[in-house]
């Protein structure tokens, strides 16, 4: 089932155009949003949650019109947005209980739900400290928090890793996920680093300059691209030969072939040709692609 859908969705601001006919859709679980610096990511966002309208096209979130209906879609979508937003001078704690009420909880469950989630996102004693001190980690786990608090179905999470420190990313990005998975919320996750959504995102979708480049799931984008290197002691040229003979797409490399992964047939091939030809397999090992490698490539082929 789709979470969200868009069809032909279009934003232009008078001097750019921030999303170009966006025809995308997206499943339950964790689904990452990348694109470099200005690609449309929040601006999608924002759309998605029925708070700038489109200039052409249309969107639906849940089941329900983005322009016509966004402040359903707001009560039950979560938004933790890309910017520093938060007040200074009031406690986690206060502030999150304070929109939990706003987002229509009973006094005594906000207080429960704010305390659960600040708990979940891991903010402890300094939850009673004004935010005005705490540091851009503790900062996002708030946001995070706030977006969480009135138990949505989907959470909407802009740039969650801007500002922190690798210890500090990996922390959000794990947190990230078991929202995904322990608590079964569905996610749209955005990045300008493709590489750390591949971690925690079961669909990854790519834009650029408000267009659409790529959605597709983790499996589809780095399966497509698989390869073994295969090393025998000798008889390299004579492998390579059968190899090719039989159909596998195989490439030298130095002292060893890279052969790309049509099926697990492939592997069979490989193993049956070295044993024809009598030949030693040193190595046969699979080369896992990092989707930043294969988008690259596909990048790059089409520059
Ligand atoms: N309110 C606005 N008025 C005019 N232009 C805007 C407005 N909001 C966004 N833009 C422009 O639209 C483009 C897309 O911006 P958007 O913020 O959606 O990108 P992004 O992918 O979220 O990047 P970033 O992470 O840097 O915010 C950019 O060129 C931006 O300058």
């Amino acid at each position: 089932m789709h979470i969200l859908a868009t069809e032909g969705l279009t934003k232009r601001f008078p001097t750019v155009t921030a999303v170009d006919q966006l025809t995308v859709t997206v499943g339950s679980g964790v689904t990452g949003l990348v694109g470099a610096n200005g690609a449309g990511k929040s601006t999608l966002i924002k759309m998605l949650l029925g708070l700038l309208p489109p200039t052409g096209g249309r969107a639906s979130v849940l089941g329900l019109d983005a322009t016509s209906r966004g402040a359903e879609i707001r009560r039950l979508v979560g938004y933790m947005p890309e910017h520093e937003c938060l007040p200074p001078d009031v406690s986690a704690t206060e502030l999150v209980v304070h929109l939990a009420r706003m987002s229509g909880l009973p006094r005594t469950a906000a207080r429960e739900r704010a305390a659960d989630v600040l708990r979940h996102v891991g903010l402890a004693e300094e939850r009673y400290r004004p935010v005005g001190g705490y540091s851009t980690g503790m900062k996002q786990r708030v946001k995070l928090a706030q977006a969480l608090v009135h138990d949505p179905k989907l959470i909407f999470l802009d740039e969650p890793t801007n500002g922190l420190d690798p210890r500090g990313r990996d922390e959000m990005l794990t947190l990230v996920r078991r929202i995904g998975t322990e608590f079964g919320i569905s996610v749209l996750v955005t990045s300008h680093l493709l590489g750390e959504l591949e971690r925690i995102c079961d669909h990854v979708i790519v834009i650029d300059g408000g267009r659409l480049l790529r959605s597709s799931s983790i499996g589809e984008f780095t399966q497509a691209t698989q390869t073994v290197t295969v090393e025998v002691d000798e008889g390299l040229d004579e492998l390579a030969a059968r190899l090719a003979a039989g159909g596998q797409a195989v490439s030298p490399q130095g002292r060893m072939l890279v052969v790309k992964v049509l099926g697990p047939e492939t592997y069979d091939a490989v193993r049956d040709a070295a044993a024809d030809l009598g030949l030693c397999l040193i190595r046969l090992e699979q080369n896992r692609h990092r989707i930043e490698d294969v988008f690259r490539d596909e990048v790059g082929a089409h520059v």
